[in-house]
Parts: C-alpha cells; structure tokens; sequence
C-alpha cells in the first residue's frame, strides 16, 4: 500500500470517536502533505479514489478546513492578492512563476459554502475546486491557478484572532472593491489571455453584479450562479421522468425554492428559460414558465408587494392577483406556501440546516405529484435543509432525494434502498471549464451552459431515474466531465464562439463528429503518470 495512503487507514482504524471534525481534517492534512510532497502520486490517489477522498478535498470536509485555514496553514498554496496590492496586480502577476495558466478559481471570501465570511481562509474552496479540474477535467496541475482577493472580513472573530492570516479590516465595498476586482482582472488577461477564471463563493450581492460586468469580454463564469444552475436542471429534468413522465413535461412542474441568494437565484433564472424554451420561447412561454416558481427567502414569500425588493428577486415574486386566487400573502412561511401550493418540488438553497422540518415534510405528502422531489442543496453537511432518513421516513419511498453534500444511501427495509443523489455543481463546472478551454470559445455563453446542464441530464439511463437514481455516482465523474466537455465544445462551435486549441483551429474543430469531439476532449485530458526524465533513442 502506498504510504501515505497507509497513515490514512492507520488513522481511520485508531479514530475511537468516529467521524468528527478532527478526524476529517487529519484525514485532509494526510492527503496535503501528500499533495505537497509528490503531485503526481496526489492526484492518482485522487482519481482512483475519488468516491472516497473527493468529501475530503472538497465538499464536506473543505468547510471546516476554510474554518481552520489560519490553523492548518503550512505553506503556501495559490496566489494572494490584498487590498493593499492596488497598482500592482500587474506585476505580482508577470512575476509569477507560470508560463501557462489554463484554470483559475477566485474567491473573496464572502460567503464560503453555507458557513458565511471566512476571509483569506476560503482560499481552500478555490484549492478544493481546482483539485476536481485535475481529478475531473484533467487539467494539467501545473497551470491551475487557486486565488484569494482580500478585501478584509466581517467576520468579527476572525478580526480578533491573532493567527488569522489575511486583512484585518472590513471588507472594502463599492466602487473601491469593483476596482480591486478589475485590476485583478486585467492583469491575469493580459500574461494568459486564454485562462478561464471561474468566480466561486461570493457573496451574492457581489456575484451577480461581477457576473454581468465581465461575461461578455472575458472567459469566466461563476459557479455558484451558473454551475449550480445547471445542475439543478438535469436534476429537476431527472425527477420529471423519475415520475416517468417525458422531459417535455418539466414545464408543468411546481417549484418552491428556499433561498434567494446567488444560488436560489441563479437556479430560478435558468430553469425558468429551459421551461419557458419547451413552451415556445415567446413571451407567453416565458410569464407561462414564471408562474411555475415560489421563492421563499428568510422574509417569507417573495412577492411584488415586497419592500426594498431584491431586483434579482422581482422577475419571480408573485403577482398579486396569483396570490388571492392562490390564499397566499406577502412573507408567507415555507409551511404555508407548501400547504397552499402543493408542489412537485421543493428545492432549498437557504444555507438553513434543517429548514424543511418534520412540519415541511408532512405538508409535502399532499403534493400533487405522484413523485416529490426533495433538494436539499445547501453545503455543507449540517447546512442541508433535510437529511435523506427524514425526507424518506416521513414521505415514503416515492420521494426523489438529492443533497449538496454527500449523505448515505437509506435502507428501507425489505431490500429497498432510498437513493440519495448529491446535487452539487461539481458535475458540471470541470466540464464547463475544460469544454471552454478545448473549444477555445472567448466567452462562456447561456448555449453552452444548457448544453452542459442537458448532457449531465441524458447521462442518466432510464431504469436509473425511474429507481430515484437522478444524478450519476462520483465515481464516474471523469467520464461525465469528459461528455459535459464535449457538449460544451459542440456547443461553443455552433455559436461560432469557438476559437481553437493548440493544433486544433476553429475549422477542423467544426468538422468533428459528435464521437470525435469526445475522443479530442479525451486526448486533451491529463492523466497522473510521471514525465518523462531520461530520453531515449527508439
Ligand atoms: N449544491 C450545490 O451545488 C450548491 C451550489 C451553490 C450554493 N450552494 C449552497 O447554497 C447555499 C446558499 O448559497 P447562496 O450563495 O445563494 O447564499 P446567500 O447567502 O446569498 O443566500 C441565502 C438565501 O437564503 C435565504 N434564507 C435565509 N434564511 C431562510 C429561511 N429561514 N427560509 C428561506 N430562505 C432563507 C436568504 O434570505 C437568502 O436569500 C449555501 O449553503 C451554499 O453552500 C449549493
Ligand atoms: O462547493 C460546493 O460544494 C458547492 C457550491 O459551490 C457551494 O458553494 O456550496
Ligand atoms: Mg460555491
């Protein structure tokens, strides 16, 4: 057995208090220092691993490791830009130690999973985000990029603690914080002008607002947004025919949504244009696809009669002529609109553990589907709205489960198994990253997240929707990041936003067929072998 994968089971055989936080993070710090010594090694145990270590480097355990960072921190990994860096981004960027920087994941800090302002700390999202480009995608390690911009905290205990490593100051707002992210930005577009950077985990005033001002110029993304979006359609499309009715039924669907942040949002915003899509894509369609959605936020039920609404928020509130008709009001409780609206679905990205109570649960029975579906998305573990034991025992074996963080499967008796799937944006970000890269597309455009959200969702079989099976097992993740890739390239060639890679230009890439283009995103990948040190002569 390979060593430090031996102090790794050494360790889990000690452990007498089973799972706990310290237990995680020695499990984290075993595979960091295996990271840190031998890259090559890292990975492949990552990659033949993944089903086991990916909770480890990323969801769930990367949470507390963001919690702890200051702690752990022993060397450095990924680049810092500070506040006090303004005018010389520029430079710190051509003095890095790169050529070729492909994949860049940036965070503020701001809001770190469903654990809130963790500052510098949150560095290892990016680091966990970028683990799964290398494991996922098979980007080269060498040209991943994790980046931390620290514009203090308002995390009152981290600005009193004397071992935390970033800004201690709040956060820097307004048009000085929009400055600080555009001089990043500029200085990384200019040394790689064909890097990716995806945006991750910021707060969602700022997401939004940072999304629009550079989608149209630069090739980024935010996963937060656009990432779980589509993923939550290829999960919302795998519980239509989980009911074993066809995906063109999906507009028909009731949907409650817990949570009105970049997420919640983001998740709305698309779903609502695949529906509005099937029905037409005029503006019936659309006020058609609109009315199939209840978003319910810490106030209760978004609806025009909001005060100081969120103008992310006021496409989806409800009418008030809906809301008579429906015996709803302004601020309605998650309970009340459950009760009143009877949905097919409720989906929760609140970052509320436990939001839908036993109370929630029991009024999800009467939903008028022969099937509810349940996602409880928020991350990590304790953040999940509800857990897989409660949805099943209180719903029943018909409920279609799914989590942001990884939950075992349930046992219900007599050989059932109530599956619980892990709707996390970690299917389709790798994809999109690697799609847009091998496409070499200058921008990353709404086509080209559908086409990775819908071939996450033909990627389940039949017979494994129809057993609640709606997204595929981590295991397999590298062949669905391979496909999610090679729907986006296709995509980003249709478009005509495909520019080409290396000795692929834009004219042979349009020439491939659908199986070529999965075997060029294939070649293109990476895999854990060691280089080449000694040459020899055939
Ligand atoms: N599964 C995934 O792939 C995935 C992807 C992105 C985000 N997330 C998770 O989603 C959560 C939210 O992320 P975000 O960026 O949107 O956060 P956010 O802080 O911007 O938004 C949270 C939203 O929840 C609402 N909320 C708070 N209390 C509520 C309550 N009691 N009832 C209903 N709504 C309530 C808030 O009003 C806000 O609108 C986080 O836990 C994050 O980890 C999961
Ligand atoms: O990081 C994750 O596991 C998913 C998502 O990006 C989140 O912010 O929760
Ligand atoms: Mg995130």
């Amino acid at each position: 057995m390979v060593q430090p994968v031996g102090d790794l089971k050494r360790l889990e055989q000690n452990a007498r208090d089973g799972p706990s936080d310290t237990y995680q993070l020695a499990k984290w710090r075993i595979l960091n220092r295996l990271h840190d010594r031998n890259e090559t090694m890292y990975y492949k145990v990552l990659i033949d691993n993944i089903e086991e270590y990916a909770p480890i480097v990323y969801t769930l355990t990367v949470g507390a490791v963001c919690q702890n960072y200051s702690g752990l921190f022993r060397r450095p990994r990924g680049m810092y830009f500070s506040a006090e860096d303004r005018g010389e981004m520029m430079s710190m960027v051509y003095n890095w130690p790169a050529d070729q920087v492909d994949m860049i994941v940036v965070t503020d800090g701001s809001r770190i999973l469903g654990l809130g302002d963790l500052g510098v700390q949150g560095i290892g999202i990016a680091i966990g985000k970028l683990d799964l480009y290398v494991a996922a995608a098979g980007i080269n390690p060498q040209r991943v990029l994790p980046v931390m911009i620290d514009v203090g905290t308002n995390n009152e205990k981290l600005l009193k603690d004397p071992l935390y490593l970033g800004l201690q100051e709040h956060r820097l707002e307004g048009e000085e914080y929009v400055e600080i992210i555009d001089e990043f930005m500029e200085a990384v577009f200019s040394r790689w002008p064909n890097v990716i950077v995806q945006f991750e985990d910021f707060q969602s005033k700022w997401a939004f607002r940072l999304l629009q001002r550079y989608r149209k110029t630069y090739r980024m993304f935010n996963d937060d947004v656009q990432g779980t979006a589509g993923v939550a359609i290829a999960g919302l499309l795998g519980a239509v025919r989980a009911q074993g009715r066809p995906m063109i039924d999906f507009p028909k669907q009731k949907i409650v949504v817990a949570g009105a942040g970049s997420a919640g949002i983001g998740v709305v915003n698309a779903a609502s244009r695949t529906m509005a899509r099937m029905l037409g894509n005029n503006e019936v369609a659309f006020e058609s696809a609109r009315s199939q959605f209840w978003i319910v936020d810490a106030h209760g039920l978004i609806t025009e009669e909001r005060v100081d609404i969120d103008p992310d928020a006021r496409p989806f509130a409800r009418r008030k002529s809906e809301l008579t008709h429906q015996g709803l009001n302004e601020g309605a409780s998650l309970i009340e609109v459950v009760k009143k609206v009877k949905p097919d679905v409720i989906l929760g990205l609140s970052a509320v553990g436990g939001l839908f109570s036993k109370e929630v649960l029991e009024a999800l029975k009467d939903s008028s589907s022969s099937r509810p579906a349940i996602f409880a998305m928020s991350n990590p573990t304790k953040n999940a709205e509800c857990t897989p034991e409660e949805a099943f025992s209180i719903i029943g074996e018909k409920v279609v489960f799914s989590s942001g963080s990884p939950f075992d499967d349930v046992d219900l008796g007599d050989g059932k198994i109530g599956h619980s799937n892990q709707g996390n944006n970690m299917y389709l970000f790798p994809g999109i990253g690697l799609g847009t890269l091998l496409s070499g597309a200058r921008i990353v455009s709404d086509g080209m997240l559908q086409a990775a959200a819908e071939r996450l969702a033909s990627y389940m079989k039949e017979e494994e929707v129809l057993q609640g099976i709606i997204y595929p097992p981590t295991s397999r993740i590298r062949d669905i990041t391979k496909e999610v890739a090679a729907a986006v390239v296709r995509e980003a060639v249709a478009e005509d936003l495909a520019e080409g890679y290396r000795d692929m230009d834009a004219r042979e890439l349009a020439r491939l067929s659908e199986e070529e283009t999965v075997d060029y995103v294939k070649n293109n990948m990476w895999n854990p072998v060691y280089p080449t040190v000694v040459y020899k002569k055939d």
